[in-house]
């Protein structure tokens, strides 16, 4: 009997000290099989406490090795020097070698279509995609669930619907429709109940009960804004030639892409934006609307559109603008026919016209990037009809934000800094998002671990957490830069292909 105890205590001795050894050592991989996970966990690490360390992290001050170190969900130091900890307990340090640390996204323009809308995305997927993405913040827009946040009321139904359901953190923007733009009380009612800013359609939105505002309209409500603090975000299209819209070109062929293109003219665009700047130089320091701001969403014509907001933003009217990744990705000429994935609006247009969209994100004329994700179901989308002018407008793309914005932008020169400027910290800003948008002492641990070189094929075996991935415009793309991990205030949400029990996101309300 005793020599049997004497033959096993060693290999028990053995074994706990290997399960030590890793526990402490090595948390990418081993830690994950220590850890007991019960349902009602929303991270994926076994401490609060802990160090990230790599070669190339992404800080305000440029990109530095060392390591940062995380306390109950906080940024509490960053110590320069790779390998230099600066703590005693280097036992819980997250090595990630030559993987890019960098600030998690900020997707300020997200459409997750819940409540009343759960088919076409919802809350659980669309955060789920997000959070695989490397994208720790959404902003929610006020179309397509329904009812739409147009008031305080309909706000509480979207909060009660994140419950148990949010993966990364959502904040909302409510709506400024012809209704409530003329009562103060309810749009106050909407901006007090935390709605971080308005968003407002200068056409038709394709959602009934989300109908456009005039330019009066976005006047009454910028002069609420003003007095909170908040922006107007706006959907810059105005129907300027209806004879164009009903009379589409290439002989009205629906199946071919310049048809749709021709209906919806860079016109369209410069003429809701000459009538917003019309309005913004009110804003500058001084003006009768200083505390406002608008925020032209979705920039697709980088010719006298973006010219009208230079000059805006030259006089010192408070005006930003940002683009989408499908505008700097694709371009008119290579929309196969019928492919009605690329629809959106405004429309993805020329190969000249991309070039200078491009050009215009590298000198720093576009103040940040948004995905614009807008998905629908397959039976809207009208993929096997093909019919450009019927189908759905909307590309869905949350979940490929950081592959597809790196994998066509480092081809133009974008960097890794300039990423997370127009990923992060601008779109903090925007959103009033202080403690968030960038790897710095007392901010959020929000933090996507990436490998910027590693290449994948977006193909049926992908995992895609997207409610409908077969109708993202992205698939069968060969991308680079592949997602490691993702923490959302410290909790570790997602690793390698996989999520965290629970959903630890919580919705976001300005004060
Ligand atoms: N309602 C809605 O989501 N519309 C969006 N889709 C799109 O392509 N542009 C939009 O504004
Ligand atoms: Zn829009
Ligand atoms: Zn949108």
């Amino acid at each position: 009997m005793d020599s049997l105890v004497w033959r096993v205590l060693p290999l028990l001795a053995i074994l706990v000290s290997f399960l030590i050894f890793f526990y402490f050592k090595d948390p990418n991989t081993a830690q994950l099989l220590i850890k007991l996970s019960s349902d009602d966990d929303c991270t994926l690490l076994p401490y609060d406490h802990y160090w990230i360390s790599s070669n190339r992290i992404v800080t305000p001050q440029g990109i530095i090795s060392g390591s940062v170190e995380i306390d109950k969900g906080k940024i509490i130091s960053i110590v320069e020097g790779y390998g230099k900890k600066g703590s005693s307990k280097q036992e819980q340090v997250i090595d990630y070698g030559e993987a890019v640390v960098m600030p998690g996204l900020i997707d300020v323009h997200v459409h997750l279509d819940e409540p009343g809308r759960t088919d076409w995305e919802g809350f659980l997927t669309g955060t789920r995609a997000a959070a695989a993405g490397g994208v720790t913040t959404v902003v929610d827009m006020p179309l397509n669930n329904h009812p739409t946040t147009v008031s305080k009321e309909t706000l509480g139904l979207k909060l009660d619907a994140t419950k148990n359901k949010i993966y990364v953190d959502v904040g909302f923007w409510g709506g400024l429709i012809p209704e409530n733009a003329h009562n103060t009380t309810i749009l106050e009612g909407l901006l007090s109940a935390g709605v971080l800013g308005l968003k407002s359609f200068m056409c038709p939105s394709g959602i009934n009960d989300f109908p456009m505002t005039t330019i009066d309209h976005i006047k009454e409500g910028l002069s609420v804004l003003a007095k909170y603090r908040r922006p107007l975000l706006v959907h810059a299209e105005i129907e300027l030639d209806s004879k164009n819209h009903l009379e589409p070109k290439d002989n009205g062929d629906s199946h071919v892409y310049s048809t749709y293109l021709n209906t919806r003219p860079p016109s369209w665009e410069q003429g809701a934006i000459e009538e917003l700047v019309g309005v913004t130089k009110d804003t500058i320091i001084g003006g009768p609307l200083e505390g406002a701001h608008v925020h032209i969403v979705h920039l697709s014509d980088s010719s006298a559109s973006l010219d009208l907001i230079k000059k805006a933003k030259s006089r010192g009217d408070s005006i930003s603008v940002e683009t989408c990744p499908h505008y700097l990705a694709f371009s008119s000429e290579e929309i196969p026919n019928g492919d009605t994935r690329f629809k959106c609006s405004p429309p993805i247009r020329d190969a000249f016209n991309k070039e200078k969209l491009r050009e215009a994100i590298l000198e720093g004329h576009i103040d940040l990037l948004s995905s614009d994700h807008s998905p629908t179901v397959p039976e809207l989308k009208l993929l096997e009809e093909g019919d450009f002018l019927r189908a759905w407008g909307g590309i869905s793309s949350l979940q490929f934000n950081l592959p597809v914005a790196w994998s066509y932008g480092k081809k133009y020169g974008v960097t890794l800094e300039q990423l997370s400027l127009l990923w992060s910290k601008k779109p903090a800003t925007l959103a009033g998002l202080e403690s968030k948008g960038a790897i710095a002492v007392g901010n959020h641990a929000d933090i996507v671990v990436w490998q910027p070189e590693v290449e994948f094929e977006l193909n049926d075996d992908y995992p895609v957490f997207l409610k409908h991935p077969s109708l993202s415009a992205y698939m069968g793309r060969k991308l680079s830069g592949k997602v490691l991990d993702t923490f959302v205030r410290g909790n570790l949400v997602f690793r390698d292909g996989k999520h965290a029990p629970a959903a630890c996101g919580v919705p976001i309300l300005a004060k």
